[in-house]
């Protein structure tokens, strides 16, 4: 039951504010991409790899490829370990029309495959062992497999009128994430990150007992002094919540099919693989996933990355 790892690797980048495309900015004397495949690679679980790269980038994607195909038989633990083929396609505009380009001439190219991964470039130092695992998941049985972890911050749910200024209003930027204006993403990621120096201002939540009986948007003017804030809606029980890492496996027909449906009848909202197959009614099983999964997605992550490197990872 040969396993076809997808990686898609054509993002810009716009918030790593990086000179090359994400997938392409060093770390280390490495690209992300090279580091990426590499630990999939040494994980012995993948047959074949399809990845996607930003349009004139696909070349440097091929070269990438081949050297870390050299470094991960120094990683890895086989004694011999395989030749595994590389093919590189052009991305799409978005996530889930990279990944789609990828899959589709991956499943042309290995008709032998039953399993694939879908792997984001930017986790990069998703460790080997991540991969085995969610792999052994699919083949056990499993349609849709998914690596998660626990939420450890205290999540609150965004009030409804900073929601909407968050897509609309000034600093908003109609993708999800809010600009200047709010210093956070509508998702909640990023909610606050002003207030730990990231940005450049500071970030005040207004979130209690008393706000939450008022309800939301009851008390008062939110903003005030040159302060930023939103207005809350109170907090969520984060003991349901877990937070979504890739590598995510799937068998390969439910793959090809949730594409299939999302090109035919398009969400804008899903952010990832799993959430389009459990539109078809799959059920998506979550194992261990990996702080060292993290996904380089601002400046500060980068930092993160290469203390983990030099930690080993
Ligand atoms: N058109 C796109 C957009 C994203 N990706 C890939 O999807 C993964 C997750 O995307 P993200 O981390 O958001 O990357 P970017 O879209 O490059 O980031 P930004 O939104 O900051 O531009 C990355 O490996 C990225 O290369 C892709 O293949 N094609
Ligand atoms: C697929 C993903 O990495 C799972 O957490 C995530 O949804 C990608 O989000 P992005 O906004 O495209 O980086």
């Amino acid at each position: 039951m040969s396993c076809i790892l997808v990686i898609p690797a054509a993002g810009s980048g716009t918030r790593l504010e990086g000179a090359v495309p994400k997938a392409f900015v060093e770390l280390a004397g490495a690209t992300l991409l090279q580091h990426c495949l590499e630990r999939a690679l040494a994980s012995g679980a993948i047959d074949a790899v399809a990845i996607a790269a930003a349009a004139g980038w696909e070349e440097r994607a091929r070269e990438i490829a081949a050297a870390a195909a050299a470094a991960a038989a120094h990683r890895a633990t086989d004694e011999a370990p395989r030749a595994v083929p590389v093919l590189v396609t052009t991305g799409g505009a978005d996530r889930v029309a990279s990944v789609a380009a990828a899959l589709d001439a991956a499943a042309a190219a290995f008709p032998a495959a039953r399993v694939a991964l879908v792997h984001d470039a930017a986790r990069c130092l998703t460790p080997p062992s991540v991969f085995a695992r969610v792999v052994a998941a699919v083949r056990a049985g499993s349609e849709a497999v998914v690596p998660v972890l626990p939420v450890t911050d205290t999540i609150a749910a965004v009030g409804a009128s900073a929601a909407e200024s968050a897509e609309e209003g000034p600093g908003g930027s109609g993708d999800g994430t809010a600009g200047a204006g709010a210093g956070a993403e509508a998702d909640g990621v990023r909610t606050g990150a002003e207030a730990d120096g990231v940005g450049t201002g500071a970030a005040v939540a207004r979130i209690g007992a008393a706000a939450a009986a008022a309800g939301p948007n009851a008390a008062g003017p939110c903003a005030g002094g040159g302060v930023r804030c939103e207005p809350l809606d109170g907090n969520v029980d984060r003991t349901g919540l877990r937070r979504v890492q890739t590598p995510q496996g799937f068998a390969l027909p439910v793959l090809r099919a949730a594409h299939a449906a999302q090109l035919a009848d398009p969400d804008p909202s899903a952010t990832d693989d799993a959430s389009l197959v459990a539109r078809l009614g799959v059920g998506v099983d979550g194992v261990p996933g990996d702080e060292r999964a993290l996904k380089i997605t601002y400046p500060i992550d980068m930092a993160v990355a290469r203390a983990l490197l030099e930690e080993g990872a």
